[in-house]
């Protein structure tokens, strides 16, 4: 399986987010293959679904499967994300996109050329690198959480166990 983000612009070298960006590409390669897909230059927001048409054509797989990402979308725990990339996994999905918005969030007619499952990180809105960064490490905590690895210890810290045991009697 691949992971393939798509954004609708490209994150200037100077971003502060830029290093964090690819520090998370970088390890959620030693997983998974992975790819960013930008244009190269600032798109105009009428011309986006031409910008997504255009790229997703580009794989020979009919009807991928694509994480959206939307403020609106299903609020999931880091664990649930593994957990659906897992099931994607076994039911022989051979990429997942993962597709952010600009400034105008998603074209609606996204949905048409992809399967969609629409994810929320918030229901605050953020700016799109910020998005991006928190996806890029919310994707390596998963893999992480699949392959036992100590990057990950949320469920299993020693209040979480003992409040988990408490809630059980
Ligand atoms: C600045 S936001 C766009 C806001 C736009 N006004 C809208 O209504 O979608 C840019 C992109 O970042 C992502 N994003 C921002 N906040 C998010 C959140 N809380 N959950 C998921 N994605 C988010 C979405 O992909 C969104 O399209």
């Amino acid at each position: 399986m691949r992971y393939i983000f798509i954004t609708p612009w490209k994150i200037p070298k100077n971003s502060l987010l830029y290093d964090f960006i690819q520090e998370f590409f970088s390890r959620i390669s030693k997983h998974t293959p992975v790819q960013h897909i930008f244009p190269s230059s600032q798109l105009n927001p009428n011309e986006v679904l031409a910008f997504y048409t255009k790229e997703i054509k580009k794989f020979s797989v009919e009807n991928p499967l694509c994480i959206a990402l939307d403020e609106n979308g299903e609020n999931l725990s880091s664990s649930g994300l593994a957990k659906n990339l897992e099931q994607y996994e076994v039911k022989g999905e051979k990429i997942v996109l993962f597709c952010l918005g600009g400034a105008y969030g998603l074209p609606e007619e996204l949905k048409s050329i992809v399967k969609i499952d629409l994810i929320s990180l918030s229901r605050m809105t953020f700016p799109h690198e910020m998005a991006l960064a928190v996806l890029v490490e919310q994707v390596y905590r998963a893999r992480c959480i699949l392959s036992n690895h100590p990057y990950h210890h949320g469920d299993k810290s020693p209040l979480a166990l003992s409040l988990q045991k408490y809630k059980k009697k």
